[in-house]
């Protein structure tokens, strides 16, 4: 893997708050179906750090990592990412702001099953207004960080899941954005490759100035953090 995405001895003098947030409340439905799932979160992620988001299904987990990565907008409360106030970013300025700054890994890769994975990885620069060659370039060159410099020209079908897996972690850096949201990374996968996708994830995380949260049921990646928010039914519990 190349050594860009390899811890510098300096990281650990360079954290700070990658993400805030204060008062967080979220409600879904209307009059009597209105229902409470977020209550007044309060809760910092720090750059250069591995934050692991556990607790029991239905507690939240989903909905609050939406709202911070801006999917969802919050019923109250604020979200701050790298000193931007969310609410205060508005239209067009909201909408560039997060995509250059937020990075996605799901379960499921969501890998276009025609495109090679170099032409998967190039997809949000092309969308980006990226010339093709360039895009390809770039692309290679993130498939190459995660290990995966001879599968350029694979398709997804001829990719293991944990292949496919650190091919949408290409997809998600590829832009350089400061957050990744993770949403159960490695429930698809085996213990070894979700062992390799949490190794990934933890050297991308030690970048300065980047945070990475994932969502986890999964208890054999708790290893993995740094520090571990747990909820329980909408508030966080524990930060650890
Ligand atoms: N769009 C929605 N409309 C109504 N209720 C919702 C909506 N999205 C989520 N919920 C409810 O909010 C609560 C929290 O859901 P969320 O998906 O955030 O939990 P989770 O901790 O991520 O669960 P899991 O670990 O099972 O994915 C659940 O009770 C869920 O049913």
């Amino acid at each position: 893997m190349n050594s860009t995405l390899l811890e510098s001895p300096m990281i650990a003098e360079a954290r700070e708050v990658g993400v805030r947030c204060r008062g967080v409340v979220k409600e879904f439905g209307d009059g009597e179906t209105r229902i409470r799932v977020l209550h007044e979160i309060d809760v910092d992620v720090l750059t250069s750090e591995l934050t692991l988001l556990v607790g029991p299904s239905g507690c939240g987990k989903t909905t609050l990592i939406s709202i911070i990565a801006g999917l969802l907008d919050p019923t109250e409360g604020e979200v701050e990412l790298f000193g931007e106030l969310q609410s205060a970013l508005r239209g067009r300025r909201l909408v560039d702001f997060r995509a250059a700054n937020v990075g996605f890994v799901f379960q499921q890769y969501n890998l276009l099953p025609a495109l090679t994975a170099a032409e998967n990885v190039s997809v949000p620069l092309l969308i980006q207004g990226w010339a093709r060659a360039k895009a390809l370039i770039r692309a290679n060159e993130v498939l190459e960080q995660v290990g995966l410099s001879d599968k350029f020209h694979s398709r997804p079908s001829q990719l293991s899941g944990g292949q496919q897996q650190r091919v949408a972690i290409a997809r998600a850096l590829v832009h350089g954005p400061r957050l990744l949201v993770c949403d159960e990374p490695t429930a698809a996968l085996d213990a070894h490759s979700g062992r390799t996708v949490m190794e990934l994830l933890k050297q991308v995380a030690v970048e300065p100035g980047r945070s990475v949260i994932v969502v986890t049921h999964d208890s054999r990646v708790l290893e993995y953090g740094d520090r571990t928010i747990e909820m329980a039914d909408g508030r966080v519990t524990s930060v650890s």
